[in-house]
């Protein structure tokens, strides 16, 4: 991979300002580990804290409307969460899609909406237990990504990170065995070069999620075509995510 590795924490629907102590933790300690791109996606209601807190790590949100702006009781846009501070925008994770039945149409749609806030955005993908013992996880995730992607991307080295998370290895301790991964990376990475051609595609890092912890980060990360992870459960304390922080820093010396 041509940048260094980024560890994003999703915080999915935890966090309160009580835990503004452990965004310190983890800003302070990450000074010291500039071989690493760090950042976290805290709930909606801790961006411009989380914002105001850090001076080493990135900040982004875990959502955004399609629209701008407009009679939608309860939503958030795009440039809302930017004007609070998020330079990122993690859209398609698998509970988005299916605890509120997004589509990628819908996807698309907001990607280019955080695009044209001046954001960037990770995409996730990834297939249920069923779709990879029926052998057809790699055809299912290059569906996802070339249903979700807009043509809007006209600069994806800068505007574009790809997740893979299986649905199966989220929240559950399980991983997929490190050939599969690498076998899933690469196939991730030819659909990035048939659609934005071999040098973009080099610059886009696609990132591992699902169960990512301090003690298998660095086997993860090690991982041929493997550019970061997307934690979520370790990266609600300093300690674990610092902890993946620094397997990706020493994956990175090997
Ligand atoms: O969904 C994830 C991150 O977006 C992964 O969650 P866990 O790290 O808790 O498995």
């Amino acid at each position: 991979m041509a940048e260094r590795p980024y560890i994003v924490g999703n915080w999915k629907m935890n966090g309160t300002r009580a835990m503004l102590s452990e965004v310190r933790a983890i800003d302070r300690s990450s000074q010291r580990l500039m071989k690493v791109e760090v950042a976290l996606a805290p709930p909606y209601t801790l961006i411009h804290a989380v914002h105001r807190e850090v001076e080493q790590i990135g900040v982004g949100a875990q959502d955004c409307h399609p629209g701008v702006d407009g009679a939608n009781t309860g939503d958030i846009s795009a440039s809302m969460v930017a004007d609070a501070g998020a330079k990122f925008v993690i859209l398609g994770h698998s509970e988005r899609r299916e605890n509120h039945n997004e589509s990628s149409e819908l996807i698309r749609a907001k990607i280019t909406a955080a695009v044209e806030a001046g954001m960037r955005v990770i995409l996730c993908c990834g297939e249920s237990e069923a779709t990879r013992d029926a052998g057809d996880a790699e055809a299912f995730v290059t569906k996802q990504i070339r249903e979700s992607l807009p043509d809007v991307l006209d600069n994806p080295t800068d505007q574009l990170t790809v997740a893979y998370e299986p649905i199966w290895a989220i929240g559950t301790g399980r991983t997929p065995t490190l050939d599969d991964i690498a076998a899933m990376h690469s196939s991730i990475h030819s659909t990035l070069v048939d659609l934005y051609g071999e040098d973009h595609a080099a610059q886009v890092r696609i990132l591992y999620g699902g169960s990512v912890k301090p003690d298998n980060a660095k086997e993860l990360l090690a991982v041929d075509g493997v550019g970061g992870a997307l934690v979520g459960g370790a990266s609600l304390a300093a300690e674990s995510f610092l902890g993946i922080v620094l397997a990706a820093a020493e994956a990175q010396d090997q």
